[in-house]
């Protein structure tokens, strides 16, 4: 098997002397969906925090591509190719959702935006990934309407575009559908299963509909630690994991 794209080793987050995160060693194999699921306050999104550099670990190590990153803030860990989604309140709000994309994706090479030759070579080369992404969002009617605008559902799907716009190895997907109705979840499911195609995608999700139709791999966290990982069917059946979180909900609905 090939080297994992990305490694978490021993990573331990304290607070004080509480432990969010504690000693968790994790393989993201290149080009899956890899989701983390467990109860709340199991310790998903301060793992992602962690991962993504928003927060900085106290003991382990974090490894892109088999290079150390643990040490490096976000901004210097998004170069590394890791992306989390942003929130669409943190846009531009009155600019046009193509706008917004093509900026994401000039945004890739920022000295390159000094310079007036490179400048509309990359200026065209977003505008056309700002269009491929519009497809592939199912957002092409609304590419003219300021951002603001959106409806909830096409709101998330654009956060996920955004990080795409930065084509980075890595997607990080805290929660998409959260506070979607069913139409859009089905929309947001079928974009996520889709993005294995050209990147890896670490997903923390509660509805149990979408993590075990689209993982390829899922780790079960609990109390900072992880309690079970393997393939959704494993995960399914583990009586472990039945017991401390799936219980009835394993065959469907939100966890
Ligand atoms: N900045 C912080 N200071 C102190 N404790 C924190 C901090 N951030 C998170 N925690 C604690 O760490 C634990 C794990 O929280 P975390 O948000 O990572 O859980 P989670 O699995 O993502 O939960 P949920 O599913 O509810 O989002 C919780 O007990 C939380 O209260």
């Amino acid at each position: 098997m090939s080297r994992p794209i990305l490694q978490a080793v021993n990573v331990t987050k304290r607070y004080g002397k509480f432990t969010a995160v504690n000693g968790i060693t994790l393989d993201i194999e290149a080009g899956t969906v890899h989701s983390v699921i467990g109860p709340n306050g199991a310790g998903k999104t301060t793992l992602f925090h962690t991962l993504t550099g928003t927060t900085p670990i106290t003991e382990g190590s974090i490894l892109v591509e088999g290079e150390e990153v643990a040490h490096l803030p976000g901004n210097r860990r998004v170069q590394k190719g890791l992306a989390r989604s942003f929130q669409v309140t943190s846009l531009f709000p009155n600019l046009s959702v193509r706008e917004n994309l093509r900026l994401a994706a000039q945004g890739r090479a920022p000295l390159a935006a000094l310079n007036p030759w490179k400048r509309a070579e990359q200026f065209s080369a977003a505008c056309a990934l700002a269009d491929e992404l519009l497809a592939r969002l199912s957002l092409q009617a609304v590419a003219q309407r300021a951002c603001a605008e959106l409806s909830h559902g096409q709101q998330r799907r654009l956060e996920v575009g955004m990080a795409m716009a930065g084509r980075p190895k890595v997607i990080f997907l805290d929660e998409p559908t959260s506070g979607m109705g069913i139409d859009d979840i089905a929309e947001m499911k079928q974009l996520i299963h889709g993005l294995r195609r050209d990147y890896t995608v670490v997903l923390i999700e509660h509805n149990m509909d979408i993590v075990m139709d689209i993982s390829d791999r899922i780790t079960v966290m609990q109390l900072g630690q992880i309690l079970a990982q393997g393939k959704p069917a494993e995960i399914r059946s583990d009586e472990r994991v039945r017991r401390a979180y799936l219980g009835s909900m394993i065959t469907g609905g939100k966890a």
